[in-house]
């Protein structure tokens, strides 16, 4: 299915779709070394709630999704996996086992508490784009997680990723702090992006993630061009409180009404 296809196939669902992040669902189980909560469990339940896909991050470390989560989830799913990875040899070795919908590529550092900021994808062009190469070849549509800066979108572009992922953090974590000006500001520069891709290759799908709330989430759903939102800690967090399902219904409300 080509990108352009892609978007087709979707073009009745209701834009900008989202994808659910489950990994610190995992994070509950790790910090016990038990077997619940499942994260399969989790992952069903949040299709059924109405999730367009789920994505899981597979980490090096593996602090919380392991590698037998990957497997089962990647089995039973009805929507689409998004699998987060660090560009290594082992973990191509895993996404081309399991044949998992989208791979996005992520940066990873072991000492990081979460994803702190994008791929420098211009700056290991030629590396990349024989890995991302390897596993279109494997049948994975590759998605690349990138701050909102124009020479990331065009690297990109040239190493021939299917989609890009724009990372929300600098806009959330602005909000957190209630600094409303450099929140507009990271607004300005993710909407900036989303045209610079859109100008440069209009069938590259454009999606934005990290650290998305139920308070943030809206103007970023409104820009025009946006295809999913990833979206995770916050939704795990509210459903501490509301239950999974309710949570994804309200993260989708708060996505296309307004939190
Ligand atoms: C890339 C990104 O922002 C998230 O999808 C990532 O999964 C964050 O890492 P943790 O889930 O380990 O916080
Ligand atoms: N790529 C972003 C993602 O999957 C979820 O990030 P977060 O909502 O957990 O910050």
């Amino acid at each position: 299915m080509t990108t352009s296809s892609l978007s087709a196939a979707h073009g009745t669902l209701q834009k900008p779709l989202l994808g659910v992040n489950i990994d610190h669902v995992a994070t509950l189980r790790q910090a016990r070394g038990v077997n619940y909560p499942s994260p399969l469990a989790a992952a069903l339940l949040c299709e059924k709630a109405g999730a367009d896909g789920i994505t899981i991050h597979l980490r090096e470390d593996r602090r919380h999704i392991q590698d037998a989560d990957v497997y089962e989830i990647a089995e039973q799913l009805t929507t689409r996996m998004n699998l987060e990875i660090a560009a290594t040899e082992e973990m191509l070795k895993i996404a081309s086992e399991v044949k998992p919908y989208w791979v996005c590529l992520v940066p990873e550092k072991r000492a990081e508490l979460t994803t702190e900021g994008g791929l420098d994808v211009a700056g290991q062009l030629a590396w990349l784009t024989d890995y991302i190469g390897k596993l279109q070849t494997a049948g994975i549509k590759v998605s690349l997680f990138i701050d909102p800066d124009d020479k990331q979108v065009a690297a990109a572009i040239e190493c021939g990723a299917d989609a890009i992922e724009l990372h929300t953090g600098a806009y959330a974590e602005a909000g957190l702090a209630g600094d409303v000006d450099a929140q507009q500001n990271e607004l300005a520069r993710i909407k900036a992006a989303v045209a610079t891709a859109q100008r440069l290759n209009n069938q590259l799908l454009v999606n934005a993630g990290h650290g998305l709330t139920r308070d943030n989430v809206h103007a970023i759903a409104q820009i025009e061009g946006v295809y999913e939102l990833n979206i995770g800690h916050a939704l795990i967090a509210d459903a501490v409180f509301t239950g999974l399902e309710q949570a994804v219904v309200m993260m989708k409300q708060a996505m296309h009404q307004g939190g």
